[in-house]
């Protein structure tokens, strides 16, 4: 089981995540590129961090737009987990 979080950890992990926020059960960003391919390339580079963590990102793209939520499911919450692929996946350009 992932390791649970406080409000308060939350709270203090997200200050330092850059442009990401908490939504109810979701850590959330929205980057943007120069269009659909650059969007793209984007998503593709999660695959392999995504794959290493075994956490995956929901993803929305709109065009140059690229959404990401993160949340464990089987605890129903965040979780640490989540604030660490947060934290590797904004280290991707
Ligand atoms: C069995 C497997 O590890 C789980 O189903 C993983 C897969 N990827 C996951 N990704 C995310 N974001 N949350 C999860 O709870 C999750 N669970």
């Amino acid at each position: 089981m992932a390791q649970l979080l406080s409000e308060t950890e939350i709270q203090e992990q997200t200050t330092h995540l850059t442009g990401w926020t908490v939504s109810g059960t979701q850590l959330g960003c929205t980057r943007r590129f120069h269009g659909f391919v650059e969007a793209i390339e984007f998503v593709n580079k999660l695959v392999e961090p995504a794959e290493t963590a075994g956490h995956h990102p929901d993803i929305e793209i709109s065009y140059n737009r690229v959404k990401i939520s993160l949340t464990t499911h089987d605890a129903g919450r965040l979780t640490q987990k989540d604030f660490d692929l947060a934290k590797v996946i904004s280290q991707i350009k």
